[in-house]
């Protein structure tokens, strides 16, 4: 990624693409996600969700000029899911084209329409997730994974991607457990790979192919408690023909976990509700 510059606080801000900055670190206490961020096309499809939401009994905020002017954007709403999560809509992204300059010569994100990347969340109940992330939120099923006959994980999208968003359920956990980012090329996957060796970075999980999108690729741990997915070649879906699956594994090969990492605290969650 591109480091933006600074700001005054000390959150750093980090580019992708021609978007003026994609991931904010901000400085904190602890380990957590403070807001996910979800760009809509316009006020209008912003102000058709946040009456769903309220029909729903959740309150939504409107965003104001100062915070606007911090995400980057037009402008914003935003609400809490139903574990306290903050989300936030918003649309009119500042765009700087043709100024993103790569970190490598040969990297390159695979954004546009795709958006940034996906997001894997951890709750305690992953129906009543189901219910609000695709009953009011309205997004849309791609596929699950069922172990042992037990629901693990649901797959949703809202664009080409074949997963924006994903939820596992844990008990007594919520939080983000891994953001994806997805690269152009198999080599960037590989160099990236060679890079965590050479700066002792800890992988998560070793090289491997998903069962479901067909994304290659690997996670490593951050030092923020998630961890980050780095993949190529997923597939796109069509919504207008497909037709959601149910897989019995995560991955065709792989996405093993090393030795190494098993020495690690567990699972580095962001957040743990109290007993
Ligand atoms: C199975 C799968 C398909 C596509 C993805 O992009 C993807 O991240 C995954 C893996 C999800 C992930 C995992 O492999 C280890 C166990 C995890 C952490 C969970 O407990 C929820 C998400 C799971
Ligand atoms: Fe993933």
């Amino acid at each position: 990624m591109e480091l933006a510059p600074r700001r005054e606080d000390g959150t750093v801000l980090l580019r992708m693409d021609d978007a003026a900055w994609r991931l904010a670190l901000h400085p904190g206490e602890k380990d957590d996600v403070a807001y996910i961020g979800w760009n809509v096309p316009d006020e209008q499809s912003a102000r058709v969700m946040a009456k769903r939401l309220a029909d729903h009994g959740v309150e939504v905020t409107d965003g104001t000029p100062e915070l606007a002017g911090e995400r980057a954007v037009e402008n914003l709403l935003w609400f809490t899911d139903p574990f306290g999560l903050r989300h936030e809509l918003s649309w009119g992204r500042d765009h700087r084209p043709a100024t993103f300059r790569p970190g490598r010569p040969l990297s390159g994100f695979r954004t546009g329409e795709q958006g940034m990347g996906h997001v894997v969340l951890l709750v305690p109940d992953l129906a009543r997730a189901d219910a609000f992330f695709s009953g009011v939120l309205g997004f849309k099923l791609s596929d699950r994974i069922v172990i042992d006959g037990k629901l693990q994980i649901r797959f949703y999208h809202v664009n080409g991607r074949h997963h924006t968003l994903a939820i596992g359920e844990v008990p007594g956990v919520t939080g983000l457990q891994h953001l994806m980012l997805e690269v152009d090329s198999i080599d960037d996957v590989g160099n990236a790979l060679d890079l965590c060796e050479r700066n002792d970075v800890p992988l998560a999980l070793t090289l491997g192919r998903h069962v479901n999108d067909l994304m290659t690729s690997f996670y490593l741990h951050t030092p923020a408690a998630f961890q980050i997915e780095y993949g190529w070649g997923g597939i796109a879906v069509d919504d207008l023909t497909w037709e959601s699956r149910t897989f019995d594994r995560f991955s065709i090969w792989g996405h093993h976990q090393p030795e190494s990492s098993k020495a690690l605290p567990p699972a580095l969650i962001t957040r743990i509700e109290q007993a």
